[in-house]
Formats: structure tokens, sequence, C-alpha cells
């Protein structure tokens, strides 16, 4: 099976073409106003025509009302929404019907019961996306580049189609392709030199790390 790759909060052309020259599956642009890796909706819609037929552009949003969602499907056109706020399974299935593009829904892990809150979610969001939750005084409910004890996942079925995501980087992500087995990683801090800047070469030492550690997995099987 491939792993899917989604470098997320992307800002510039350049990181956008790192991202493609490695090989994402998935580019994300943050929508959410107090984030350093907030664009927007003109902005992305110009950085996801470079990766049309290369990979699939994210629309990540937190407890978006319909008319933002409606500006940022109209203008970005992207091919999946990322919820990543406190959205319920009824405005999931809401938003889906609403644009008919697939959904993400993100949820912030920090022991078992928070693993347990997926439930109501199956056969509703299409995908889900694993991150830690974020530390006592953050803004941010996503991009704090903190991981979580991935062993939490070991006992999906594998039904459960998710990305894991929260803290990867080059010198963890063979630690977390050998603890479980995600159909997708994503990263934003880790391929950053400060908030919001993504360095392209530390996009190019991710996706040596990702091959790497499967190459290794695949040795080892
Ligand atoms: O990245 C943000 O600033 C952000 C803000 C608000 C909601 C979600 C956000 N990021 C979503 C992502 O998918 C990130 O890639 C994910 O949280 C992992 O981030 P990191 O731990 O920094 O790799």
């Amino acid at each position: 099976m491939t792993l899917d790759i989604k470098i997320c909060g992307l800002k510039t052309p350049e990181a956008v073409d790192a991202a493609l020259a490695g090989g994402a599956s998935h580019i994300g642009f943050i929508f959410f106003e107090k984030s350093p890796r907030n664009i927007g909706a003109e902005a992305a819609a110009e950085l996801r025509k470079r990766a049309l037929g290369k990979a699939q552009a994210v629309a990540v949003s937190v407890d978006a009302t319909d008319d933002v969602l409606d500006a940022i499907v109209e203008t970005m056109k992207p091919d999946m929404l990322q919820l990543h706020g406190k959205e319920s399974p009824e405005r999931v299935r809401a938003v889906k019907a609403r644009y008919g593009l697939s959904v993400m829904k993100a949820f912030s892990i920090r022991d078992a019961a928070d693993i347990a809150g997926i439930e109501p979610y199956r056969g509703v969001a299409d995908r889900f996306l694993f991150d830690a939750k974020p530390p006592k005084g953050s803004e941010l409910p996503g991009g704090n580049g903190i991981a979580f004890d991935w062993r939490l996942l070991s006992g999906l079925d594998d039904k459960v189609d998710y990305m894991l995501s929260g803290g990867l980087n080059a010198a963890n992500i063979g630690a977390a392709l050998s603890a479980v087995s995600p159909r997708g990683i994503d990263i934003s801090s880790g391929v950053e030199s400060a908030p919001g800047e993504k360095n392209p070469d530390l996009i190019r030492e991710f996706f040596s790390a990702v091959r790497a550690a499967l190459a290794n997995d695949a040795a080892l099987t």
C-alpha cells in the first residue's frame, strides 16, 4: 500500500514545488486567522494551480461557517476539506452534502478516550487525521509541532483510514512508521525554519527520511 504524504500550511511557490518534487500526495492550506500559516483563498487558489494533476489540495478550517467555506470552496476549489475544530458528525455530514467534497476530520489525541471520539464519525468522515492535543495556552488547534503517544492508535481496526500527524519530522518519522501503520502522514512545523516559514531543504530531508523508513520496513517484512 502506498503512503499518502501531506505537507500542510504552505504559503509560497517554493514550498509547494518542494512538496510536489518530493512526491506529496496532498498539500494543505490553512484558513485560520490566528495561525502563522493563515492564507487567503485567492493566494491558495494560485498555489493550488501548481499542484493540479499532481497532488490533492486540502483546505483546512476550524469550525467555519457556511459563508466562510463557500468563499474558500468557490475561490480555491480544493479537492478536500479538513475540519480541524469541534465539528459534530452532523456538521461533517452537512459539509459533505453542501460541497460534494471529501472531508478529513481532525481529532486531538492525548489518551485512549480521545480515540473513542471517532466512533460517531465512522461512515461520515472520509478520513481521520490524528493530531496531538494543543498545549495549554496555545491558540492553535493544530500546527503545534507536538507528538502524542502513537501506540494509542495500535488498537484501531483496518477500516479506519487515517493520517498520522502532530510533531512529525525527519528524525522521528522512522519510529512513527514502526509504531503504527497509517495510510497517510501529515507534517507542518517539522519542515519549518520558524513558525509559518516552510524550508524547502527540510521538506526534502523529510521525504528522504520517509523513503528510508519505508525501505527499512520493506526490508524487514
Ligand atoms: O498549522 C496550523 O497553523 C493550523 C492551525 C489551525 C488548525 C489546523 C492547523 N494545522 C493543521 C494540520 O494539518 C497540521 O499539519 C497538523 O496540525 C500537524 O502540525 P505539526 O504538529 O506542526 O506538524
